[in-house]
């Protein structure tokens, strides 16, 4: 082992003079101001570049791919790998739907986050992933919707997110939205997804060691993919060192959580009879032939599917709304016009808010980038060539912010985008983008399975809390909170508010 980090510190060694040189190099030369594509060079590609943005990494692959002409640019990186990103519908299109069998998850993204997801849906292809989506399919049927908007989500939000936020509004404390947001969301996913309810949302705020080995193993997978060369990680896995050892600590203490459900599920099954457990658990279990292991990747897959997506979304719907005093004002007289527990079809209906969280996402979507990798030589439909192996990746947090797609308006939060006034009923009706333009909820074949889910939740979500409170930001004046993601997004260092309870007629909101 001693020999190998000697030999990892020796090649680092001898890279060193290069990196000092091409430092020098791209400091005293003048910069190309007609293109702000990365500088690439020979054996460290665009490395420093890479560096140089690395914790503003979406807001520069906005830049970039916004003054490409064709919306799609090829990275250099460490040692001649290529990396395709792209912002163009076309090409998402090409390689989310045309060519789906040319463009699968593969081989070295599965590596890399298999220490973390395992097989799970999220980290599968071809027969696996089949099996894991047909058999998911069902949780996300009519019936099944209806059962966790009017129970699930509404008693989730009666009985625990409410009161928290009305204590809040009377104590005038400020709390993290975000957090808050976080722990609804899984005891939500929890509940419709393994009839399990793990109660992180109560008042006291329990300190939730699940969710901070859960962030930890996310943070640690995703910084793999930063990693200058896989093999670095790999070492440091090899000697249990430095991140990779907190990551096999985090995921051992996900993987004994997760692997509680799957075991308190299988007791209760053999109590109950099949017709009593309608959850997906249960259906994953009663289906047979499974092992427990395969059945925890599936469990820990779906909590990252339910947990981190809405309660991004909301957290940055939030933000927004609490800046933009017309949405609001809109939203609350949609929320008005329903009664105070919707039913499904009245959350479904609820256009105006639909339209708010769509213009939200855009901005700020929850999982900003993806890609997938190349099982064959291609070329794409804007010209880029793609070798075998390459990876393609689509990033919709730069498409959100692209100027020929949502016009030269792109950087306001303008829910209207997304609507038509109806002049004869006096009433919005919604105009949706194809996902190929707008592929927040992925596209395709693989497309999210949760996104109708995800709209109720959130939706009612949102009812619930701007009918009766008024979210107010706890910031300083000018604050702008920074965007970050590790797979899924985050608002940097949590949303602080405070909570202000509105009259019973009160329509008013701040300016
Ligand atoms: C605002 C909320 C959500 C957004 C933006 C979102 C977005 C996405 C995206 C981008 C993917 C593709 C990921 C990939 O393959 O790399 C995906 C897949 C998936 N999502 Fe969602 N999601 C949301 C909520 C949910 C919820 C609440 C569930 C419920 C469990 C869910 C279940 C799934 C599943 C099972 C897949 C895998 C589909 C497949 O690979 O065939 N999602 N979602």
């Amino acid at each position: 082992m001693l020999n190998l980090l000697e030999l990892l510190a020796s090649f680092l060694l001898f890279l060193l003079p290069f990196f000092f040189l091409l430092f020098f190099i791209n400091r005293n030369s003048p910069s190309k101001t007609s293109s702000k594509l990365p500088r690439s060079y020979p054996l460290i590609g665009s490395s420093l570049a890479i560096f140089a943005n690395r914790n503003r990494v979406n807001p520069w692959f906005a830049e970039i791919l916004r003054n490409t002409p064709t919306g799609s640019f090829v990275l250099h990186r460490f040692l001649g790998v290529r990396r395709i990103f792209t912002a163009n519908p076309t090409n998402v299109q090409h390689i989310l739907k045309n060519q789906f069998h040319l463009y699968p998850k593969g081989d070295s993204f599965r590596t890399t986050l298999s220490d973390f997801l395992g097989a799970g849906i999220f980290n599968a292809d071809d027969n696996n992933w089949k099996f894991q989506r047909q058999i998911s399919s069902h949780e996300f049927n009519t019936r099944s919707l209806r059962k966790f908007v009017e129970t699930v989500v509404e008693t989730e939000l009666s009985n625990r997110l409410l009161p928290i936020l009305s204590t809040a509004a009377a104590e005038k404390s400020v709390l993290d939205l975000q957090d808050i947001l976080q722990r609804f969301a899984f005891d939500n996913i929890c509940l419709i997804s393994f009839g399990f309810d793990p109660k992180y949302l109560l008042p006291s705020l329990p300190s939730a060691d699940f969710a901070i080995a859960f962030e930890d193993a996310l943070r640690t997978s995703s910084e793999r993919f930063a990693a200058l060369l896989p093999v670095i990680w790999k070492i440091k896995r090899a000697l249990d060192i430095g991140s990779e050892k907190k990551l096999r600590l985090a995921v051992s203490k996900v993987r004994e959580f997760a692997e509680n459900i799957v075991r308190e599920k299988k007791k209760e099954l053999k109590e109950k009879s099949s017709l009593e457990t309608v959850d997906l658990l249960s259906r994953i279990l009663n289906s047979g032939h499974l092992d427990e292991s395969f059945v925890t990747d599936m469990v820990i897959s779906f909590i990252l599917a339910g947990r981190d997506t809405t309660s991004a979304a909301l957290t940055w719907f939030f933000w927004l709304v609490s800046g933009n005093p017309n949405a609001e004002k809109e939203i609350l007289k949609e929320i008005r016009e329903r009664p105070e527990a919707p039913v499904y079809d009245e959350v479904k209906d609820m256009v105006y808010t639909h339209a708010a969280l769509c213009e939200s996402m855009r901005l700020y979507p929850p999982v900003p980038s993806d890609g997938k990798e190349a099982a064959g030589d291609d070329v794409l439909p804007d010209g880029i060539v793609v070798k075998k192996g390459e990876r393609v990746v689509y990033h919709p947090y730069a498409m959100g912010r692209m100027e020929g797609l949502w016009g030269p308006d792109w950087p306001e939060y303008r829910p209207e985008r997304w609507l038509e006034r109806d002049l004869s009923a006096g009433k919005w009706s919604f105009v949706g983008r194809d996902s190929y333009t707008y592929p927040v909820f992925q596209a395709g074949p693989r497309i999210c399975l949760g996104k109708e889910m995800a709209f109720l939740q959130m939706k009612r979500v949102v009812a619930g809390v701007l009918r009766r409170f008024r979210v107010v930001p706890a910031t300083e004046e000018g604050f702008e909170p920074v965007f970050i993601s590790y797979l899924t997004s985050k608002m940097k260092g949590g949303f602080p508010v405070r909570i202000e309870e509105r009259g019973d007629c009160d329509l008013t909101v701040k300016a």
